[in-house]
């Protein structure tokens, strides 16, 4: 069968987003795997599914696939994309639209100058949700940062656990250039802490409302950029008192902005996304 697909990209974290409510299609684990496949397939960090909505209120169903073939609650690069494709392709003539994904509802916005705004809902501090002992680790909070100490390889680093519907780790470096995201990104994803793995994040605070930030994402690697990493990273530098709302992130495929009101409170993410090509491809 031949699958319409488009390319599309949101600051670098590329995507091949699929309408499945004009084509039949059934996707498994193996088939996204052979889809985001750079070499056999067409080459994605995530695979976007869009269906129609069974919930009143919601105008589309959103379903993400990591490249690796496993499906995850949240893209937040995603649904700026999301926003962009459902728009161009008339399957709606709203600005903002409700969006359910597998942790719940998201509105993102088409603004009058063609920028994207997304509300994310609010963050959940994964600290509450990380098992305290698993596998006989005992990993305790460091006072009411609750910062995490990890053994990663032959060191022990302090993590932010934040949860944007998807999981995240977010450490302080230094220096992201020279921050061994290769090395350790594959152990923090794999941590036995995170029975469902987790994304990893390396923020370079530059100022109070700017950081550098790399993340090594569960299921597919280093990204270019990553959205709900990028509001987990202020969450957790907003929490800790290095970061004031809003705050510019430079991630190395563009640029994203987060603003941050506090617990409880929304984060909205701000961002480019763009269509590269359409294509199909014989399944
Ligand atoms: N790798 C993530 C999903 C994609 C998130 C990222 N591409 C974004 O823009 O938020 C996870 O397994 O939770």
């Amino acid at each position: 069968m031949k699958l319409k697909f488009t390319k599309m990209h949101g600051a670098g974290n590329d995507f091949v987003v699929i309408d499945a409510i004009n084509q039949n299609i059934q996707l498994s684990t193996e088939l996204c795997r052979h889809i985001g496949d750079r070499r056999f397939g067409i080459g994605a960090d995530q695979i976007l599914v869009v269906e129609a909505s069974v919930t009143p209120d919601v105008d589309f169903r959103y379903r993400i696939f990591n490249a690796d073939g496993g499906e995850v609650e949240q893209c937040g690069n995603g649904s700026r994309a999301f926003v962009r494709y459902v728009t161009d392709k008339k399957l709606t003539d709203k600005s903002c639209i409700r969006v359910e994904t597998m942790s719940g509802i998201i509105e993102p916005r088409l603004e009058a100058d063609g920028s994207i705004t997304v509300d994310m809902g609010a963050p959940v501090l994964e600290a509450a949700r990380v098992p305290a002992d698993v596998n006989g680790l005992v990993a305790t909070p460091q006072g009411d940062d609750l910062l995490w100490p990890l053994q990663i390889g032959s060191k022990t680093t302090l993590f932010s656990l934040v949860s944007m519907g998807n999981p995240h780790a977010v450490q302080v470096v230094d220096d992201i250039d020279s921050a061994p995201v290769s090395q350790d990104g594959p152990l923090i994803e794999n941590h036995r802490c995170f029975p469902k793995r987790i994304n990893a994040g390396f923020m370079q605070i530059i100022n109070r409302h700017h950081i550098r930030l790399r993340v090594f994402e569960r299921g597919a690697g280093e990204t270019l950029a990553c959205g709900t990493g990028a509001c987990a990273a202020v969450v957790a530098g907003i929490r800790r008192g290095l970061l004031d709302s809003p705050v510019r992130v430079s991630a190395r495929g563009g640029e994203l902005s987060i603003a941050w009101d506090g617990p409880g409170q929304a984060v909205m993410l701000s961002g480019p996304a763009v269509t590269v090509f359409e294509g199909e491809i014989n399944l």
